[in-house]
């Protein structure tokens, strides 16, 4: 378990005081993914650099498992760092060290014989799917491949956790999709614990299981990510659910008067959003059959987190007034958020 007890950090930069962090309480569980979103300079950096202490905090404590982190000599924290790896947007390889070196280099000043540090570099390069590029240079290689390398050399030590700067944010969609791939095979196969920090909503859908909001140095909403995206409270983690959803492009279709979102008499427009796993009723089919309505389905978004779908429908209904409000309340109780976006029914 990673645990922030009442942590803050504050900088001082040209005669003022910069509160990255303010007073975050945190668990992040052992084993699992965690994403920790917000955009720039929401202090995302500066409380995960306080996992190993890069950045001391200014008050608050830091708890790794059984140990505080915070209390340890140099010495001892020197060690626990090696249960930490890290990995960042620039990849920070030695340019003038082919690749096996650079994966080496952390081992160098280790106790192992070169036997095992050989042995040991193989491993880790077959586990990041680069045996055949141990002799490049990372000028030869693409941004996925150093990063590939870069994921190896943090692993040198057998970390209990790896903690991601933006790592995929110089990568194109591709790439990325294959290193999110890399670091879910990584948790599953190590057991590791990833903390994971990006500005991409798309990121942490894909790969985590937990989700920690990030707004002027608070955590501003956090827990399992079907949870919190489902039922975003906070105003930006809204912004971020809409940032991967088309369905609040509806309100622009409206605006802009476009043909598709002139009612006529009996319609209306209606938004439905999945608010809890395992829907998977036909309830679209359901309340066109029950209540005798025409559900005219005119864009969705609807993927899968985990196994469970997410997401929601915007829909034209149309039919009596009394059906489609009894309709309304049918979905509703079943857990389904209904928003009425554009009325005109008749009643
Ligand atoms: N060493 C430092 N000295 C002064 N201010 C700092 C320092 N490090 C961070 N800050 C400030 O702390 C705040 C939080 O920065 P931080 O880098 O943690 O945010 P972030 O969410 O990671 O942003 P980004 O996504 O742009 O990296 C910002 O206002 C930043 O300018």
């Amino acid at each position: 378990m990673i645990i922030f007890e009442n942590v803050s950090k504050s900088f001082e930069s040209y005669g003022k005081t910069v509160e990255a962090v303010k007073n975050v309480n945190l668990q992040m569980e052992e084993g699992k993914i965690h994403g920790i979103i917000g955009f720039s300079g929401a202090g995302k950096s500066t409380l995960v650099r306080m996992i190993n202490l890069l950045e001391r905090p200014t008050e608050g404590k830091v708890i790794l498992g059984d140990t505080e982190i915070t209390l340890l000599s140099e010495k001892s924290l020197r060690e626990e760092r090696k249960k930490i790896g890290m990995i960042f947007q620039q990849f920070n390889l030695f340019s003038s060290r082919n690749v096996y070196e650079n994966v080496a280099y952390p081992l160098k000043h280790s106790k192992m014989k070169k036997k095992e540090i050989q042995d040991k570099v193989n491993y880790l390069l077959e586990l990041v799917d680069l045996q055949d590029k141990s002799h490049a240079y990372p000028s030869q290689l693409s941004g996925g491949q150093k990063q590939r390398v870069a994921i190896a050399r943090a692993l040198a030590y057998d970390p209990k956790i790896l903690l991601s700067d933006e790592s995929t944010s110089a990568l194109d969609p591709q790439t990325t999709k294959s290193i999110l791939k890399l670091l879910k095979q990584l948790n599953e196969k190590l057991g590791i614990t990833i903390v994971v920090i990006t500005h991409e909503m798309q990121v942490v859908k894909e790969i985590c299981e937990n989700v920690v909001v990030m707004e002027n140095g608070e955590v501003v909403e956090q827990g399992d990510v079907f949870n919190v995206f489902a039922n975003p409270v906070k105003q930006i983690t809204k912004d971020f659910v809409d940032s991967t959803s088309n369905l609040s492009k509806i309100h622009e279709l409206i605006e802009e008067k476009v043909s598709i979102t002139k009612l006529k008499e009996g319609e209306c427009i209606l938004k439905f959003t999945y608010l809890e796993r395992n829907a998977s009723e036909a309830l679209v089919s359901q309340i066109s059959r029950k209540f005798n309505l025409d559900v005219n389905i005119i864009f969705g978004n609807i993927e899968l987190i985990g196994e469970h779908p997410i997401g929601g429908l915007v829909s034209i209904v149309s039919g009596e007034a009394k059906n489609i409000t009894e309709a309304i309340e049918y979905l509703r109780n079943k857990n389904v958020g209904v928003e009425v976006i554009l009325d005109a029914r008749v009643s």
